[in-house]
């Protein structure tokens, strides 16, 4: 059967590259009573955001991916629900739905049958990786197009690993029996790659359904595989303690800051963050609002800023993570809340939010207006006011001045709200639980 398969290579002569995404188990140590893949992370879920980063990773690519989902037989309809609900999120993917098995290898195994035969380079994907970065994709494909029959992605083991004997479970009654040099062990991760003619042989051998990942049944027939870095990200959501852990990856108060031009969308993503990471909202418009019906207030603007600024650091302090809901892109404001984030010891995500359609930025501003929706109290920007208020891009420079750890360009022509929360989710998981502010790849 292996042997069917030509492993044919596209115009660049690189193996036709496939992904088979496991979504099939059931999810018990996580125990939220229904299959882990449709459990929900930020408004998404798993298996949503597993696909969201998948798609990220193709469209990078510029092609059409083939995509096998291996989902739970008995909510096969749920899962075909959930890639019909993410519509032009996947665009790129050629994604169908197929029944998993009783064990995580058979599952892969199941999608592998599934695979078109032109696809010659297979990328096994655990769902529950759900926010691996696409560049760990890429390492994996690169290593197998550079000749090796499978490439997997792994992290040095930062604590001593026992090895332990006898009776009992969760440590008791085991007796430690040894201590491998951790300097030689690498705990791995999926995607991982492989030429699809030696993965479905491998999965041919006898025992195959026990093998807790697919590289072990390569190296069995001793086929070389190597090892590419992997990502903290890329952690597998197992237990209860991971779902809590997925929303607001830094361990401390965050400090997430959307700019963007009127009526681009910046109080929806401001509110669906705080309904779904419980982030506190502060959004400039309502205070200067407040000001504005208490009087004369000269300076508004600049009054509006410094008690947005002096409400997020009070909360920040207090260890609540804050979303600041504004327009202003300029320098001082930059600076004054990367101040804020600096003073709290609060890692700075920044969400620049655009809409490259004029035709529907335009009309979203007119129906607020129509509607008299005057968010900061005073009669709205027209549409011209609204333009020239267009925030500028943050450029790399001054994204490291300001200790940016994050920052996440979104096109509310074609981004949605959900998107949105998705990316903030995903960024904040992958910053460094200790390093405060800064992002793994
Ligand atoms: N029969 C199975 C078992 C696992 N998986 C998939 O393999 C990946 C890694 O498995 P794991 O994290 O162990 O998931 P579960 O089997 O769901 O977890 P548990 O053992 O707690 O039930 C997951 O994306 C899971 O959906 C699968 O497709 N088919
Ligand atoms: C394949 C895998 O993700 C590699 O770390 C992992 O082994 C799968 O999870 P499981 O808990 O072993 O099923």
């Amino acid at each position: 059967m292996p042997d069917q398969h030509p492993n044919p290579h596209d115009a660049d002569d690189h193996p036709v590259v496939g992904v088979v995404v496991v979504a099939a188990g059931m999810g018990t140590r996580l125990g939220m009573g229904r299959p882990k893949a449709l459990v929900e992370i930020a408004g998404a879920t798993i298996l949503e955001h597993a696909l969201h980063g998948i798609a990220d990773w193709a469209s990078r690519r510029g092609e059409r991916l083939p995509v096998v989902v291996v989902g739970p037989p008995g909510h096969l309809d749920e899962v075909g629900g959930v890639l019909a609900a993410m519509g032009a999120a996947v665009d790129g993917l050629d994604a169908v739905v197929v029944p998993g098995g009783a064990e995580r290898a058979d599952s892969v195994a199941a999608g592998l049958e599934a695979l078109p035969a032109e696809v010659g380079c297979v990328l096994v994907h655990d769902a529950a990786r759900c926010f691996t970065p696409p560049e760990v994709f890429g390492r994996v494909v690169e290593a197998v197009a550079a000749g090796a029959a499978g490439a997997v992605p792994g992290l040095a083991v930062v604590d001593t690993v026992k090895e332990v004997a006898g009776p009992g479970a969760g440590g008791v009654g085991e007796r430690v029996v040894g201590t491998p040099d951790r300097s030689g062990l690498r705990a791995v991760q999926t995607p991982q790659a492989f030429d699809r003619t030696v993965l479905a042989r491998a999965h041919g051998t006898p025992d195959a359904s026990t093998a807790t990942d697919d590289a072990v049944l390569l190296e069995r027939l001793g086929a070389p595989i190597v090892l590419v870095q992997g990502s903290s990200a890329a952690r597998k959501i197992t237990v209860p303690e991971d779902l809590r852990d997925a929303g607001n990856g830094s361990g401390g108060p965050v400090l997430v800051v959307l700019t963007g031009p009127p009526a681009v969308g910046r109080t929806t993503l401001a509110g669906a963050l705080e309904a779904s990471l419980g982030m506190v909202r502060v959004r400039v418009d309502t205070i200067e609002a407040a000001l504005h019906r208490s009087g004369e207030v000269p300076g508004l603007a600049v009054a509006g800023y410094a008690v947005a600024l002096a409400l997020a650091a009070e909360h920040l302090a207090a260890g609540r993570s804050v979303v600041a809901d504004m327009v202003d892109g300029a320098p001082e404001a930059r600076e004054a809340w990367a101040e804020v984030a600096r003073e709290a010891g609060a890692p700075l995500t920044v969400v620049e939010m655009t809409c490259t359609d004029p035709g529907l930025h335009r009309a979203r501003l007119e129906a607020r207006t129509a509607a008299g929706d005057f968010p900061s109290g005073q009669p709205q920007p027209d549409w011209s006011e609204g333009q020239e208020r267009a925030v500028p891009s943050l450029g790399a420079e001054e994204r490291e001045r300001l200790g940016v750890a994050a920052h996440i360009a979104l096109d509310m022509a074609v981004d949605d709200p959900v998107d949105g929360v998705r990316q903030v989710a995903a960024a904040l998981r992958r910053m460094d639980p200790e390093g405060r502010g800064r992002v793994r790849a």
